[in-house]
């Protein structure tokens, strides 16, 4: 599959790629490489230029946008909740949209995600960063999708509440059984959270590695740079605490 915009080099350039169900891949790369808009194909949010995208074997071209985006979780950085309603409504809204509103099935969504249902009130200005996080992605599981694709989810995060939701992320993920594709810029939270990990360079996939063999030195330059970042972040924290 490749994505042009106008003229110059393709942002994703003849990527061939299959994703198992029930993986979370990580994909990193540096700035512009082409990570977003690979993700965005997959719910049509960018149409590929050639090639084609299925998901459960259908290929997305052929359904809705609507449809699709509806049995599709997606959740991006500042999570885009709508400020003029609550927390209950704007977690409700797929279940609204797919003409089944149902009260119960928010206060479970926030209990998945450990939001007190005494936040259902609220509106988005009046909720942490974290906080708001948790209400998008429990939007994103409202209608019950298979595949979840979130696009630096955490990026505008600390790095204490990026932690706590990245692993709880991780949980939902297991225990609901998802397909997750999440773009990071971050190799040790790829590392972290991923089952494979794919980095993009110039609008290709370099390397494809689970997360055990990049600590053992595998898939190639451009990966073990990204990997040496928190390698060598932790080994010095190790000497300092000696
Ligand atoms: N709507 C658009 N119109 C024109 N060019 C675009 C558009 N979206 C992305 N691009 C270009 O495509 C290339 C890949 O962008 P993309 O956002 O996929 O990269 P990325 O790896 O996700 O980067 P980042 O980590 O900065 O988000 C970039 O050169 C970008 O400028």
């Amino acid at each position: 599959m490749t994505k042009r915009f106008g003229a110059g080099a393709p942002a994703v350039d003849r990527v061939s790629l299959a994703i198992e169900p029930g993986s979370f891949v990580a994909l990193v790369g540096t700035s512009g490489s082409g990570k977003s808009t690979l993700l965005k194909t997959i719910n049509r949010l960018v149409e590929p230029t050639s090639g084609y995208v299925t998901v459960d074997g259908e290929d997305v071209s052929r359904l809705p946008p609507p449809q699709l985006r509806r049995s599709i979780g997606y959740v991006f950085q500042n999570v885009g909740l709508f400020p003029h309603l609550n927390v209950a409504e704007n977690v409700a809204l797929p279940l609204r949209l797919a003409g089944r509103p149902d009260a119960e099935r928010v206060n479970e969504l926030l209990d998945l995600v450990a939001l007190p249902r005494s936040l259902a009130m609220r509106l988005p200005a009046a909720l942490s960063g974290g906080q708001r996080q948790r209400v998008g992605v429990a939007r994103a599981l409202a209608a019950g999708p298979r595949l979840m694709l979130m696009d630096e989810p955490f990026g505008a995060l600390d790095p204490v509440t990026r932690d706590s939701l990245g692993e709880a992320v991780r949980m939902l993920h297991q225990r609901l059984e998802l397909t997750t594709v999440m773009v990071t810029h971050d190799m040790a939270e790829a590392l972290l959270l991923a089952t494979r990990v794919l980095v993009m360079q110039d609008g290709r996939i370099v390397t494809d590695e689970t997360p055990a063999g990049l600590l053992a030195g595998r898939g190639g330059d451009a990966a073990q740079a990204l990997v040496a970042v928190p390698r060598s972040q932790a080994q010095r924290l190790a000497e300092l605490s000696r």
